[in-house]
Order: structure tokens, then sequence, then C-alpha cells
């Protein structure tokens, strides 16, 4: 398999304390080439810890992962990160934010031809020259996209890329992300806490539950694209998701409430 996550778990652990923390156990995904995969989860599953351990930034305390049977254990040029905010350099232009991680390997003028390829991919060409103050939000996520595109990574690994948009920016750069996905067949591990993002977007969704952090249900979406909202279809799925996730969030409320309670009398 392409991917594949076998028996992952995570603990953290707090030396100063001496306590640990464990995130999730025994997780188990497979996921072919060029799927489109969301994480669904209430916040604290472990979602965006599951994706840094793809990304090879944290380590898993159990199990293994590889992509295309090699073992995950470090970053690599193999997968490429999107996260929430963009953490683009203010110094530098568009253009040189996106030749920045491919200076070492290409001549300038290569990289910034390369550059320029996903710039246009993601319609940005005219603001190549700008600096990234001179940019709205949605552009700037836009710039961050190109930027690990022109890797050409296996895995774009996205952690709520649009999660601080506003919604029209968002659905416009959620139809932008399908036509990317489509022109060049990445694989693709998006976390988000949009329901409706997750069912617009995926083949596949698998959503989480929490404390412990564990996989409750992993559905494929065989919709035809484009999903409208009002669909049918993708009214009874975005229900059923909510139940699922309704018994998760209701069960981390009450624990929290409890602890509440306790501290607080
Ligand atoms: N470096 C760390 N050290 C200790 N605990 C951590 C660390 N990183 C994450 N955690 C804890 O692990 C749990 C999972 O965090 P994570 O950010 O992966 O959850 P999430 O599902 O992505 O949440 P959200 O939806 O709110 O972003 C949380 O309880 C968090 O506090």
């Amino acid at each position: 398999m392409f991917l594949q996550m076998e028996n992952i778990g995570k603990t953290f652990i707090d030396q100063e304390k001496q306590s640990s923390f464990e995130v999730f156990s025994d997780i188990r995904i497979t996921i072919p080439e060029n799927q489109f995969v969301s994480i669904l989860g209430p916040s604290g599953c472990g979602k965006s810890t599951l994706l840094s351990i793809v990304a090879g930034l944290e380590n898993t305390t159990e199990g293994s992962i590889s992509l295309q049977g090699k073992e995950i254990n470090k970053p690599g040029p193999d997968r490429g990160m999107v996260f929430q905010q963009p953490s683009l350099f203010p110094w530098l232009d568009v253009r040189g934010n996106v030749t920045f991680p491919l200076r070492k390997r290409l001549s300038k003028q290569d990289a910034d031809n390369h550059a320029d390829r996903f710039l246009k991919m993601v319609q940005l060409s005219k603001f190549k020259n700008h600096y990234i103050y001179e940019l709205s939000g949605g552009m700037q996520q836009r710039v961050a996209i190109a930027r690990a595109l022109a890797m050409d990574p296996k895995v774009l690994l996205m952690d709520e890329p649009f999660g601080a948009l506003d919604e029209q920016t968002r659905h416009i750069l959620q139809d932008k992300l399908l036509d990317i996905w489509q022109e060049t067949q990445k694989t693709i591990l998006f976390v988000t806490h949009s329901i409706q993002e997750a069912i617009k977007l995926s083949d596949r969704i698998i959503v989480m539950g929490t404390r412990p952090g564990r996989i409750i249900s992993d559905i494929p979406i065989d919709l035809q694209r484009p999903r409208e909202r009002e669909d049918r279809n993708v009214i009874e799925l975005e229900q059923h998701i909510m139940e699922l996730l309704k018994i998760e969030i209701n069960k981390v409320l009450k624990e929290e409430l409890s602890d509440e309670f306790q501290h607080s009398s």
C-alpha cells in the first residue's frame, strides 16, 4: 500500500511533571496513491499529531508508518505540509517564498521557472513580485500551497488549511484544491473541523473519536463531484457524521465539566 500506518500510538511524556498523556493508540490506516482523505474528529483527538507523524515532525511511540514501503521517521521532500497559518517569510516576495526550499537543488533561473508554474496553478502569477503583507489571507494560503507543491511531494498534508478564512474564500479555495488535486494526482491527507468541507472534497473520510483517540469510522464517499450541499445523499452523510461526532464531543464536554466541578468544589 502507498501510505501505511500500522498500529500507530503516540504518548507525550512530560519529564518535569513526570506524567504521560496517551493521545491515541492502535491507529491503522492504509491509503492508496492519489486518494483524497479527510480526517474529522473532536478537538484534542490527535488529528494534528497524526499529521505531524506522517510529516515526520513527531515520532510514534508505538507502531510504524511507511510511504511506498520506506519507513517514515523524519521529514522528507516526499511529504509537503500546509498549516492553518501559512507561515511565509515576510522579507521575501511571493516567488521568493516558493523558491526558498528549492534553492539548494536548483539554479535561480530554474527555481524561478519552477515556482512560476505552481504560482500559475494557484492563480497568483500576477502577484509573484508582491510581498506577503500585500496579500489577503486566501492569497497567502495559495502561496503556501504553491510552495508545498513546488517540492513535488508524493503526499500533501493539510492541517485545517482553510480554517482561518472567510466562507466565500474557503469555497473558492476548496474548488481550486480539487482542480489541483485532479491535475497533479497527489495523495492528500486533509484535517478539518468542517463536515461539509470533508464531504465536498474527499474520496474517504476517517472519523476519529477521543479519550483515547481512535478511529471510529472510515467512510468511503462515492458521490459524484461537484457535490452540492442540497443533494439528499450529501445531507444524509452529513447527518450521519454529525451523529458520530456528537457522541464524542458530548463525552469531552462531560469530562471537562466534571473536571471543572471537581476543581471548583
Ligand atoms: N507536544 C506536545 N506535548 C504534550 N501534549 C501535546 C503535544 N502536542 C499535542 N499534545 C496534546 O495531544 C492532544 C492531541 O492534540 P492535537 O493537536 O493532535 O489534537 P487535534 O485533534 O488536532 O485538536 P484540534 O482539533 O483542537 O486542533 C491534545 O490533548 C494536546 O494537548
